[in-house]
This record gives structure tokens, sequence and C-alpha cells, in this order.
């Protein structure tokens, strides 16, 4: 898919709008995103899915539960995969309908369970029985019966980072297949429930669509096996999971090839089927924009310091993701180099002896594929500020996330009351 990141009079841009004039207006570190992406994935998403009669597309606000991202994808006919109360109040600020939204997530409170019944959410995904149990009791005594399917946990080794990794049966999702017959009975005698279908995620950042057949193929003969015992089974949601492409050499399944196997496979199933991508959707529409502060010798490659930090993108620390790493102004020459950021840690470390764009203190650069799990698992580790997010749409550009600085950090703390005392009076006059 072309992504409207190009080097335009030398300069790299997002659609229309050179890094630098971003850079100027907002600072460093920040997201950009690129509408055109967003659009261009959301859609070749459904495309691919072409052949799949009844679909239903929710797009996994863990990914990126910025405003301007949701309601973009509102407008393209998503609703959301949620896994939080707080999920559930960004997708529905974007104008996403509370019949589009899909609560997953393997601990939920029961305040989170009864704020989406209030809302009147399209799905419950239950994790565990007892979860089941709970909803169907809540639901029941408002004279309601909750829409549910039950997660299954296929145990499928998805070939991903064990750290993103779902559906493997020592993973905590889902209840286990062998299970899930015996499971599903039980919570469809519940006359709180609207228990409709099974639900599979095995994990993200997946590669290979062999384990995804796979496991849809179990989740197919579950689904015969649940119809012969005579439950009606409407939905079957398959999850999210599709990866991208990090590096540049890397060949990711396309959603056309994604689309081909699920329409293979669920040929015979008769049911509406649901998905949550992610990272395909907003991956590639996002990077975050960094400047470097020093150029320092280290013991066998320079260290590149930029002032973007693990606390703003905290992939390559969690999971030893690659991110490329591209200059705004490349000037053809390279450099062998560590890149690393301001926090206190080892572990703040982007790339060691990576080749890339030769660059200067100074000098803006990008962490391309950043759009996926980049802003959201931000964090003000070290006093940071929160990192800010802009997003671009054709020659304009717009703030969609203020940068949180310590001061308002501060002004959200407070001590306690008898700390206040013991603060007004100076240590040596005490
Ligand atoms: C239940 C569920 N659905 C959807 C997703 C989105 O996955 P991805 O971003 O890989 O598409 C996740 C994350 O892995 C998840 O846990
Ligand atoms: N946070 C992970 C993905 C987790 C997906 C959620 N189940 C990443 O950055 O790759």
């Amino acid at each position: 898919m072309p992504l409207p990141f190009d080097c335009r009079d030398g300069v790299l841009h997002v659609e229309d709008v050179p890094l630098p004039a971003i850079a100027a207006a907002v600072g460093t570190p920040t997201y950009v995103y690129s509408t055109a992406a967003l659009r261009a994935s959301a859609r070749a998403f459904r495309a691919g899915l072409a052949a799949v009669p009844r679909k239903q597309l929710a797009f996994a606000v863990k990914a990126n539960p910025n405003l301007a991202v949701l309601t973009l994808l509102a407008a393209e006919g998503y609703g959301a995969d949620i896994v939080s109360a707080g999920e559930m109040l960004h997708a529905l600020a974007a104008g996403m309908p509370a019949r589009s939204l899909i609560f997953s997530g393997v601990g939920k409170t029961r305040r989170e369970l009864a704020a989406a019944l209030d809302a009147g959410i399209g799905q419950f995904n239950l994790e565990l029985e007892e979860e089941g149990v709970v909803l169907a009791a809540m639901a029941a005594a408002r004279g309601e019966r909750a829409p549910a399917v039950l997660r299954v946990n296929p145990d499928v080794d998805a070939g991903t980072h064990a750290k993103i990794s779902t559906g493997r049966k020592q993973n905590k999702f889902g209840v286990a297949i062998a299970d899930a017959g015996a499971i599903y009975a039980r919570l469809a005698t519940l006359h709180g429930l609207d228990l409709r279908g099974i639900a599979i995620h095995i994990g993200s950042q997946l590669s290979d669509l062999g384990p995804l057949e796979a496991a849809y193929a179990r989740i197919g003969r579950l689904v015969a096996e649940l119809r012969a015992a005579g439950h009606a089974i409407t939905h079957v949601d398959l999850g999210g999971g599709l990866g991208l492409a990090y590096r540049p050499e890397e060949v990711m399944p396309s959603p056309a090839a994604y689309g081909a196997m699920v329409a293979r496979v669920t040929r015979d199933w008769d049911v509406t089927l649901l998905f949550e991508p992610g990272r395909f959707i907003a991956g590639d529409a996002g990077v975050l924009l960094t400047e470097v502060l020093w150029v320092k010798p280290g013991a066998v490659d320079p260290y590149v310091i930029v002032d973007a930090a693990m606390n703003d993108l905290a992939r390559p620390a969690l999971y030893d993701a690659y991110h490329d790493f591209v200059a705004v102004r490349p000037s053809g020459a390279r450099m062998t180099a560590n890149i690393a950021g301001p926090v206190c840690e080892s572990g703040d470390t982007f790339a060691m002896g990576r080749d890339i764009d030769d660059v200067a203190a100074g000098d803006l650069a990008v962490f391309r594929t950043a759009g996926a799990y980049g802003a959201t698992m931000a964090s003000t580790y070290n006093c940071r500020a929160l990192v800010p997010e802009v997003l671009v749409d054709g020659d304009r550009f717009a703030l969609v996330a203020d940068r949180i600085t310590p001061a308002a950090m501060l002004a959200a703390q407070h001590l306690s009351p008898w700390m206040a005392d013991e603060a007004a009076v100076p240590r040596e006059a005490a």
C-alpha cells in the first residue's frame, strides 16, 4: 500500500506537510498521523473481506484511542473493540454507535459491565464462565438479555512475540477449547444472556496466516458441535492480529490474502463474522517525530541520543521491537549507530549497531510504523511530558492530543492532609 510519507525537495513530508513545519509548531517528540493513510488501510482491510457476506468491523481501540483517529474510523463504518470503560468512553465520544461496540478483556470489573449495559453495547466477549454468570444476573435484574459470545482459547502458537501471543493454552485469555462445549451449554441456560456465538483472538503482529487458519478451523469444528447440541450460533468474532512490515525487507500477508483465507475457511459457517483489527489500520499511518539531541561516542558505535524515549514509544524496550529510523532531511550519507532516548535506563534504546541515515545534533528524524501501540502506551516516566499527537490532512495539520506537561502532572498530585502541615514547616526549623 503506498504510504503518504515521502521525501520532496529533500524533506520528508506526511501528505503535503513538511515535517519541520510540525516540529516548529508543536515541538518534539510528537506523533504525527495521516488521515489518508488511516482511510487507505481501513478501506483496504474492508476490501480484503469483500467475499465475506455478513461482517462487522470493530477497530481495536487499544491500538490508537485518539479521538480524531476514532472519529475518522467511525466515518469509515468501523465500530470498536474495547477492553475497558475508558475505551468505551473514547469510542462513544467519537460517535461510534453503542451497538457497534464489542467488549473484550479478561478482567472486566462489575462497574465496567454495568456501564456497558447502561450504554447498550453490541456484544460482550466472555472470558470465563463466572463472568457470564455475573453479567447474566446484572442484565436479568434490569429485565434485559446481554448479547454475548464465549471467547475460546484454541491453543495455537501464533508464531509471534511471547508477550503478545494470546491463543496458547498457557495464556490467560478465553476458556480452553476442550471445555468450551460444556461451559457454553451452562451459560446458554441463563435468561440474562443472549448467547450467540464464539470469539477468538490468538495474538498480534501475525506474520503467517497458517496459525490463524488452524485456529479458525478449530472454531469451525466447535461451531458445528455447538449446533449439533442445539445451540443457535449466529456470530463468530475472529479477533485481530494481522501484522505489518516494520522492517523494509519484511513481507506480510495482505488483507486480500487474509480475506481469501477467511472466506475459504468460513464458507459454510452461515454466521455474521466480526473482525477486530488494530495494528493493521493504524500502524503505518503514524510516525514518531523526534530531534537528535547529541551524537556521543560509544564503545563500539556512536550513540545518537534523540528526544523521544521509551516512555513515548515503549515497543522496543518491551518487545525488542524494530522501528525504522529515517532522517527528515536525509543527506544520502549513512552511519552505523546506536539510537537511544534520555530516560535513565539502558533499556531506553531503540537500536544497536544499526545502519541509519547520517544524522547530527539538531536534525529531525522519525520512527516509522508508530501509529499503533505508540502514543497509547506512552507514560510520563522520568517526569517527562506525555507525548502530543498531530493529525495531517492534505496540507493541513492539527494538534489532536496536547502535550501533558510535568507541571500539569504535579498539579494533579496532592499531599495528604497531614503531610501538607509538615511540608509547611522547613526541615531545619522542625
Ligand atoms: C481481543 C483483541 N482483539 C483485537 C486485538 C487487536 O490486535 P491487532 O492490533 O494485532 O490487530 C487485540 C490485541 O492483540 C486483542 O487482544
Ligand atoms: N502492545 C502490543 C500489542 C498488544 C496487542 C494487544 N493484545 C504491541 O505494541 O505490539
